[in-house]
């Protein structure tokens, strides 16, 4: 059965019920149902059949969650794409992900301009309008791309009856999610209807999402953890979304008091700016029972900072887009442990494994692998790298891990990020989590840079809160926390470190960037 089938019947239960908020407005169960008919309608009209794929290039406003779920009502895949990649990004997956219709915000709509030459295989462009003078823009467009575009606002106005009935089921692809390439060249996991739903419900599951819950969703719909925990968990369970189109502290704080939130997710950045906001109050998060961090690891001081502060807990979570993407939650109902990203959820298995996929003893460090309902079928057109990653039944995930006697994991780090000082193996996130623990630093990366005498030395890139913190005294307080092999050899300060659209800080273009100097 689709997905967008069991929210079909969520709205049936409960119509009058708000499924989303969004600047200022209350829209209901029955209303997104009624659009999502319409619109799938629509996709129908433009020739959108079983199967084909239809490329979303939105943030987090109405357009993306009727877009989502009429695809899905059609049998089609979902190719959701970040709207602020650079036009060759995301030509290189228009092009790689065939995508018959393309969904834009009409922020994009000179790239449309462009694309819909170079682009032969896609029937049309619908352009979501969020300024007026949209309208008047696509008016003025060239005969041959007009002929192409057609506006989101008029086809949602059309009736909403589909012109014939697909029969979607459960193994039936639902989305291709590109992974950002923080390393390397971007590959589309398929993710069948089955993933999604699977872990949609069993993550609500795990963290008590209830009818009466209102869900926070600032971060990137278009991202896997946003995709499951802030959008298709909550309207599984019949709860509120409340979208906010961009992140920054000063809006949150303000939809969470207004809003009266109860669940707020974010990536580890976002919990520090929001700390490091000048103007939060301990009462800001006051309505919010449940706080779920993922996405990258969250620092063990910034975790005690923000919980202490905002009077709140954060349960970490891990995941990766090939599954779905949850495999770990630290429990709401039993101890939560900082560091860790807590015990597998209801129905996936985690493990952790040597080079020979042997499971090693407790405690040692070896790759983590899933199996579960929701692991990916394969990367698309990508038949060695879907091979290298689904071996034996079971997703290796690149990260390295570890875990304890309760079942509780901790990711050690990637293991492409590991770096070797001189045959001793240093892990940036263990030199970060120093670092990130004085008080002086606000944020920190670390990567590995080619060493005559040692192969690699660790360079360590910081934030400060001012110019009271000196290189040296950093250097002093590394040296007093870490063995001498870890200790940075090189620092530098920065007024900010490079991040991708979820938040994840790149530590790549910083080795990149280096390595180019
Ligand atoms: N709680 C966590 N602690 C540490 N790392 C995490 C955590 N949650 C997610 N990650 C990291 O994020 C990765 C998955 O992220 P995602 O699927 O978004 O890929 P990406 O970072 O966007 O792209 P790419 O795989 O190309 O780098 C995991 O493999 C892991 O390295």
């Amino acid at each position: 059965m689709s997905l967008s089938q069991y929210v079909h019947e969520v709205s049936t239960k409960n119509p009058g019920k708000t499924a989303y908020h969004f600047m200022g407005k209350d829209t209901s169960y029955a209303e997104f149902e009624g659009s999502v008919a319409k619109f799938a309608a629509a996709l129908q009209s433009m020739g959108v059949e079983k199967g084909d794929h239809v490329a979303f290039l939105l943030g987090n406003t109405p357009h993306f969650l009727i877009s989502l779920y009429a695809t899905m009502r059609v049998g089609a895949t979902a190719v959701p794409i970040n709207p602020i990649y650079t036009p060759d990004e995301i030509a290189y997956i228009l092009k790689d992900s065939d995508a018959k219709v393309v969904i834009a915000l009409d922020a994009l709509l000179p790239l449309v301009e462009k694309a819909h030459t170079a682009l032969p295989k896609v029937a049309a462009f619908v352009i979501c309008e969020t300024a007026p003078e949209t309208v008047a823009k696509i008016a003025e467009l060239p005969a041959d791309a007009k002929a192409k575009v057609r506006a989101f606002s008029e086809l949602i106005r059309q009736p909403g009856s589909l012109e014939h009935a697909v029969k979607v089921q459960g193994d039936d692809n639902a989305v291709i999610l590109y992974t950002s390439g923080t390393t390397g060249k971007p590959k589309g996991a398929m993710l069948t209807h089955d993933n999604l739903y699977s872990n949609a419900r069993d993550v609500g599951a795990y963290l008590g999402v209830t009818p009466e819950d209102r869900v926070v969703a600032t971060l990137p719909v278009f991202h896997v953890f946003a995709l499951t925990v802030v959008v298709n968990a909550p309207l599984l369970q019949g709860a509120t979304i409340i979208l906010v189109p961009r992140f920054n502290p000063k809006e949150v704080f303000e939809a969470i008091k207004s809003q009266k939130a109860t669940v707020f997710a974010g990536v580890p950045t976002m919990f520090n700016f929001m700390y490091q906001f000048p103007d939060a109050q301990p009462a800001d998060f006051d309505s919010v029972r449940l706080a779920i961090s993922g996405g990258s690891a969250m620092p063990v001081a910034l975790l005690h900072n923000f919980e202490e502060k905002f009077n709140v807990r954060i349960s970490e979570g891990y995941g990766l887009s090939e599954a779905s993407p949850v495999t770990c939650f630290n429990p709401v109902d039993r101890e939560r442990k900082a560091g860790s990203i807590g015990t597998s959820i209801i129905n996936v298995e985690n493990k952790v494994v040597d080079e020979l996929g042997e499971e090693v003893p407790v405690g040692e460090v070896g790759e983590l692998v899933v199996r579960g309902p929701n692991v990916m079928k394969g990367y698309y057109k990508m038949p060695e790298e879907t091979q290298s990653a689904l071996r034996g039944g079971w997703l290796y995930t690149g990260d390295l891990a570890r875990v304890d006697e309760e079942g509780y994991f901790y990711i050690v780090d990637r293991k492409k990020d590991m770096i070797i000082v001189g045959g001793y193996n240093v892990y940036p996130r263990e030199v970060e989590e120093v670092l990130f623990a004085h008080p002086g630093v606000v944020e920190a990366a670390v990567v590995g840079l080619p060493d005559p005498n040692f192969g690699e030395e660790v360079h360590a890139y910081v934030v400060l809160k001012d110019d009271a913190l000196t290189v040296e005294d950093l250097r002093a307080y590394c040296a007093e926390h870490l063995a001498k092999y870890k200790v940075p050899k090189h620092f530098e300060v920065l007024e900010e470190l490079p991040k991708n659209t979820t938040g994840k800080i790149l530590r790549r273009s910083l080795k990149d960037q280096a390595l180019n100097k």
